[in-house]
């Protein structure tokens, strides 16, 4: 008997576009939820667009995003994407991502300070935690930035290449780290160029040129979500 995996996102007919450009055409999908799912496809093919409709900060032109998680989606950029000479330290960068959990003055209780800590340490950055953004290598901000997102304890978790510019140790250790997080329930969506951890993503998707050219239920029907209604 084939177990239905629930859907976490439901995507139906979705564009969108900056300006003249159109990123994403008519994007169909549903990505099963505490899985972890890969977007794969070259670059300018609308992965980045794709994980900014789902987590919210990017408008469709048309279409409509149905989420079923409860809470607010945790978005992780590109590194490339964050500013470089902001005088925050990791440990400010990692406690930022506990802001949409404190009050109007955002004063971290003593459960917040350890999470931030645990995360840190998980990420492999607590001996950093002191140093500016701006005074570490592309790599070690890369994981604060992880951090950030693992702190604020979302459901659904969306991260546009997060192993980018790691070592190849490093880049196994995040493609283990987001197993882990999604076997506790989270679902997670990464972009990703790397083959490795695309391979071992619960589910794929493969976009060219803003359409979904093929996913791994193309190939194992038994192995699509079933949509929730
Ligand atoms: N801010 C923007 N303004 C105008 N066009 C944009 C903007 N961001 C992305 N685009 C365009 O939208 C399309 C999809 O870009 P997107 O960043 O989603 O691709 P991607 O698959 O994430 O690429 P990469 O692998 O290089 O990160 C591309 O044609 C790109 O040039």
């Amino acid at each position: 008997m084939v177990c239905p995996t629930p859907v976490a996102v439901g995507l139906r007919d979705v564009s969108a576009v900056y300006g003249a450009t159109t990123a994403l055409r008519q994007v169909n999908a549903d990505i099963p939820a505490h899985r972890v799912t890969a977007l794969v496809g070259p670059n300018g093919s609308g992965k980045s667009t794709l994980l900014g409709v789902i987590a919210g900060v990017h408008s469709p032109a048309s279409g409509t995003v149905r989420r079923a998680h409860d809470e607010h989606p945790a978005l992780v950029v590109q590194r490339s994407a964050a500013p470089d000479r902001l005088p925050v330290t990791v440990r400010d960068t990692v406690a930022m991502g506990r802001w949409a959990h404190l009050g109007a003055w955002r004063r971290p209780k003593a459960a917040d300070r350890a999470l931030i800590d645990a995360c840190m340490e998980r990420l492999g950055i607590s001996a950093l935690a002191s140093r500016t953004l701006g005074s570490l290598s592309g790599g070690q901000r890369q994981r604060a930035l992880l951090a950030q997102g693992l702190a604020q304890q979302s459901d659904l978790l969306l991260l546009d290449e997060p192993a980018a510019g790691l070592d190849p140790d490093a880049q196994t250790a995040i493609t283990d780290l987001l197993a882990e997080v999604s076997a506790g329930g989270v679902t997670v969506i990464h972009a990703t160029h790397d083959t490795d951890a695309a391979l071992r993503a619960d589910h794929r998707i493969l976009i060219g040129n803003g359409r979904i050219v093929a996913t791994n239920a193309d190939a194992d029907p038994a192995a699509a979500p079933h949509p929730v209604h």
